[in-house]
């Protein structure tokens, strides 16, 4: 237990030296493995992680957004599933978070899939259309601040990203909670909504993920 490591970097060294070199799957249950035994991390986990899955196996995404990268365990976990030529694009401004993540994905082998954009989703979202070359997102996943949910999902109708039939799945909207990202998208008229019951990551404590279809 090497203390003047950081967390994040005694998980990415856990997945260095247990994990298979390549292998998303082997990536992501070794963090599991990592974050239930040892230290608690706010990854996406199994459980959820499965709710997840299935989301993105429906949608079958060609451009896919993560707000909220942290260590990168939901980036591989989602970029596992992409079909050939889809890309991942996954925000997060904490530098030391970036750079764990960036050795995550390399690590896993789905580099190719998936770009890593350091900065502020509220900075980086107006920027998805002219320099990233994006035109509408089929699948977002929601894992950042919690009171970000809301603006963000603002923001990216404003900026005309999502289409009719967009994706977005949202972590945590019971513990730590996104109440009114779930007040704002329940009562809109442009979101169809689905609640999926979970529990937190590595722990028996309530959490729910909650699907949100843009209906155009
Ligand atoms: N506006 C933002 N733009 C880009 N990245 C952001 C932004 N806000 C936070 N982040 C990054 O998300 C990562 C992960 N993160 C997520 C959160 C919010 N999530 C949680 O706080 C959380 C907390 C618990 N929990 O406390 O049990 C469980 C979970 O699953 C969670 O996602 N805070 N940092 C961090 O690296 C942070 O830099
Ligand atoms: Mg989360």
């Amino acid at each position: 237990f090497i203390m003047n490591q950081s967390k994040e970097q005694r998980i990415l060294n856990f997945v260095l030296q247990n994990a298979v070199r390549g292998d998303p799957c082997s990536v992501v249950d070794t963090i599991d493995k990592y974050c239930s035994q040892k230290e608690w991390a706010m990854n996406v986990g199994n459980e959820k992680g499965k709710i997840l899955d299935k989301t993105v196996e429906e949608v079958n995404p060609s451009v896919a957004l993560e707000l909220g990268t942290y260590c990168g365990y939901s980036a591989v976990r989602i970029s596992r599933l992409l079909k050939a030529g889809a890309r991942l694009l996954t925000v997060e401004f904490n530098p030391e978070f970036a750079a764990i993540a960036k050795q995550m994905i390399e690590f896993a082998g789905v580099q190719d899939k998936v770009k890593l954009l350091e900065g502020p989703s509220q900075e980086i979202i107006p920027q998805l259309k002219k320099k990233y070359e994006v035109d509408t997102l089929d699948f977002v996943f929601l894992d950042h601040w919690k009171d970000r949910y809301t603006p963000d999902t603002i923001l990216l109708q404003e900026c005309n990203l999502l289409r009719k039939g967009s994706v977005l799945l949202a972590d945590n909207v019971i513990f730590p909670g996104a109440p009114d990202f779930l007040n704002y998208v329940r009562k809109s008229p442009h979101f169809q909504c689905t609640n999926y019951p979970s529990h937190l990551e590595y722990m028996q404590v309530e959490d729910a993920m909650e699907k949100a279809v843009f209906l155009g």
